[in-house]
């Protein structure tokens, strides 16, 4: 992964036009302190946990913050990097490259920012210095892949939030979706088979997805749906039957009932049905994160093994891949049709020497690493 030490959060000239790639947000340091403010904003978003309002402050104030902020910390300490917290590095980085991508296909009239919907940089932030800029036409760019209401839809409110206290709303555009979009699947699919190149295949392949409860289901929530179609989607490119992957969902937390199969007991049932090489890949997570990280490649890697599994492989999120950022740059492009963003001739050329310039810098560092 190729890191950047500086962390500019806006990317070129303001030419009115603007993409704001949006992630969940992460704590500002793996500390209990910094992970209780930042678990404090996360679960009190009424999207994340539908209890009714004053219930959910006793529980969360008396209950999950003091007990959970040091558990998840110490977590959090296992995956720090020299940069910060991987989801942040990794989103960064994916907002430079974007920016590089949309200059070499012409849309050099577009800024490009990164912002968080829990976290710094907040999303008022990043949108205010937008404003401030002189954007009057932004595209929001959820960094998920599937829809649900407890992480895109919040996204959405965070964005009519902070515009309803303006009087000159830019025009707004939403990526909703992009689960079967076939940049995303294709740049899935590349991931997985350089891995195999390089590795040979597993028993089984697990496709391990974020969990939500299975209430939000049932009301209706695409999220499972779409989970399943990406899924599918992405074993048919892979020429996969259907007994060599299964569709697992991960990080359930609270008591009640998240949508299943659960990652974990999965993953421990094949080791015991004899299988002896799994890999997982997290295709719902486009950065690398804690509940990659930590959750599938550390805690799930250890249970396979203790239940009797010989090899376990995780397979890395999209992070910077080239197809993937390409495909990033072909769905802003898709959402930003009819907007003034192409530059002329001689300024693509310079933009594009600054594109290799930044990449060259970004893989240097990368490799110091
Ligand atoms: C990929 C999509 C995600 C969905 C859908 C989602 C729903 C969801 N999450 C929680 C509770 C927690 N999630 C936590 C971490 C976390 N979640 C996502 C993504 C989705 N969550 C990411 C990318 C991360 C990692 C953040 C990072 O800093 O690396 C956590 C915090 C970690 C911990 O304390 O264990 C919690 C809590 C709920 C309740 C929910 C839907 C209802
Ligand atoms: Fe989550
Ligand atoms: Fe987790």
């Amino acid at each position: 992964m190729a890191f950047l030490k500086e962390p500019p959060y806006t990317h070129g000239s303001t030419g009115g036009s603007a993409v704001v790639l949006v992630n969940l947000g992460t704590p500002d340091a793996p500390t209990r302190s910094a992970v209780r403010r930042y678990l404090k904003q996360f679960l009190s978003d009424p999207r994340v946990v539908e209890i009714p309002r004053l219930v959910w402050w006793f529980i969360l104030n008396l209950i999950i913050l003091p007990f959970r902020s040091g558990k998840s910390a110490r977590k959090y300490a296992s995956i720090w990097t020299r940069e910060g917290s991987p989801l942040k590095v990794n989103t960064q980085q994916q907002a430079l490259l974007l920016r590089a991508a949309l200059g070499e296909r012409g849309h050099g009239n577009v800024t490009v920012a990164m912002a968080m919907r829990y976290g710094s940089p907040s999303l008022p932030d990043v949108l205010a210095r937008l404003k401030a800029d002189g954007c009057e036409r932004v595209a929001i760019l959820p960094a998920y892949p599937q829809y649900s209401g407890t992480t895109t839809g919040s996204i959405y409110d965070a964005v009519f939030a902070h515009y309803k206290q303006i009087r000159n709303v830019p025009e707004l555009r939403f990526v909703r979706n992009y689960h079967d979009h076939e940049g995303y699947i294709e740049a899935l699919q590349a991931s997985i088979l350089a891995h195999w190149d390089a590795h040979g295949r597993p028993d089984k392949l697990v496709l391990s997805f974020h969990g939500v409860p299975k209430r939000t289901l049932l009301l209706g929530d695409p999220y499972h749906c779409e989970c399943l179609k990406t899924a599918r989607l992405l074993a048919a490119k892979l020429k996969l039957a259907p007994e060599q992957y299964v569709v697992t969902f991960q990080s359930r937390f609270g008591k009640a009932e998240w949508l299943q199969p659960y990652t974990a007991p999965t993953v421990q049932q094949l080791a015991r049905d004899g299988a002896r090489r799994v890999d997982v890949i997290c295709p719902g997570f486009t950065s690398d994160c804690l509940e990659t990280l930590e959750e599938i490649a550390m805690e799930v890697r250890h249970d396979f093994m203790a239940a009797g599994g010989k090899e376990f492989h995780y397979i890395p999120c999209l992070n910077d891949t080239p197809a993937w950022i390409a495909a990033m740059a072909e769905i802003a492009e898709q959402h930003m049709i009819g907007w003034p963003t192409m530059m002329a001739q001689p300024q693509r050329d310079a933009l594009k020497k600054a594109g290799e310039t930044a990449r060259a810098a970004a893989l240097k560092l990368g490799a110091e690493n």
